[in-house]
């Protein structure tokens, strides 16, 4: 059997900050911020970590589902801020939940960690399980230098997910996932090195680092490529596709991948603006976002391009009906 989704769900935390609060502390401005990324505010958490807004989604799931979390055979979390190296966030997740009978293990692929589950999710399906959920789920705030004004206006905190079922017919139509280490060190955080000879000095750079260009160039020279490869595997014309959910990292970025394509601009939502930057999260947000506005409507067969893209430096894109 195959993996189909039949539940969305997502969860921010309660605290806006807006680009005018960061111009406060920060040499910046609502108007670059905004003319430059198309994100104008973001939400923060506070006392919460990445566990418990992926714990808030996962009860959504179960609620809206009205399934009982012993049914689960899976519980993968996408993140790169983990709340720990180990337990996982997903095994937090797990034990919060009660869902005795599920695996659970973090994804980390950065801001394609979401499509990386959603794969990885769907092969224990092929291989016999039923049922699960997958979520994308990110504080990026808790590693975001607050002094560093190319970074801290880009990012956001949240948490998005889906319920994946086995079903007789195939909903995951292509997939194409790829990863590039060479360029890995383009975007790096959570850097934990070696100690020196049993010095306790501090080797470790917590904070999220970025080169901007290199980043930007990479997502609008090799991310266009690939989602016309998936969609070729798909056997689906750009015409055929509903609706484009890609990774909410820049609205430029999306102005151009639209044109590269050659898709119109109106099949690709965004919420940037709201969220900013959310990694892992911002795919599985964006979807439940659609799916609350009623554009897109699971059961309908339509069809869907997801496409996330970042850190590794990964990217990838999947072809999916719902
Ligand atoms: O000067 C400008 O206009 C700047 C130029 C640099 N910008 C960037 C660069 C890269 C990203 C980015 C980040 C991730 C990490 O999740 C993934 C994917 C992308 Cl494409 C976002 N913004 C902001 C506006």
């Amino acid at each position: 059997q195959f993996g189909k989704i039949t539940q969305v769900a997502h969860y921010v935390p309660e605290k806006i900050v807006t680009n005018d609060d960061l111009s406060t502390m920060l040499e910046t401005s609502d108007e670059w911020i905004s003319t430059r990324t198309g994100i104008r505010r973001r939400h923060i958490a506070v006392n919460e970590n990445t566990s418990d807004l992926c714990i808030e989604v996962a009860k959504k799931l179960l609620e809206k589902a009205e399934i009982d979390p012993s049914e689960l055979d899976f519980v993968l979390v996408a993140t790169m801020t983990p709340d720990f190296a180990t337990p996982s966030t997903a095994s937090l997740v797990q034990g919060a939940i009660g869902a005795t009978r599920a695996l659970a293990f973090d994804i980390s692929a950065a801001c394609s960690g979401f499509v990386y589950a959603l794969t990885v999710a769907e092969k224990f399906i092929l291989s016999g399980s039923k049922k699960g959920i997958v979520i994308g789920g990110e504080c990026l705030s808790k590693i975001v230098d607050w002094q560093d004004r190319t970074t801290a206006v880009l990012f956001g905190d949240g948490a998005g997910g889906v319920l994946l079922e086995a079903n007789d017919t195939q909903h995951i139509l292509a997939e194409n996932l790829r990863s590039d280490g060479v360029r890995g060190r383009s975007l790096t955080a959570m850097c934990i090195k070696p100690q020196l000879e049993f010095s306790s000095g501090f080797q470790n750079e917590p904070y999220l680092k970025m080169d901007g260009r290199d980043i930007f160039d990479f997502a609008v020279r090799d991310v266009p490529q690939n989602i016309l490869e998936t969609l070729e595997r798909a056997k689906l014309s750009v015409e055929e596709i509903d609706t484009f959910l890609l990774h909410q990292a820049n609205m430029r970025i999306i102005d151009k991948m639209a044109r590269k394509v050659k898709a119109e601009r109106s099949k690709f939502p965004t919420n940037m603006d709201k969220y900013g930057n959310t990694s892992a999260a911002s795919i599985p947000i964006l979807l439940s976002e659609e799916v609350e506005k009623g554009r897109v409507i699971l059961g309908s067969n339509q069809k869907l391009v997801l496409t996330g893209f970042g850190g590794g430096l990964t990217w990838g894109t999947l072809v999916v009906t719902v």
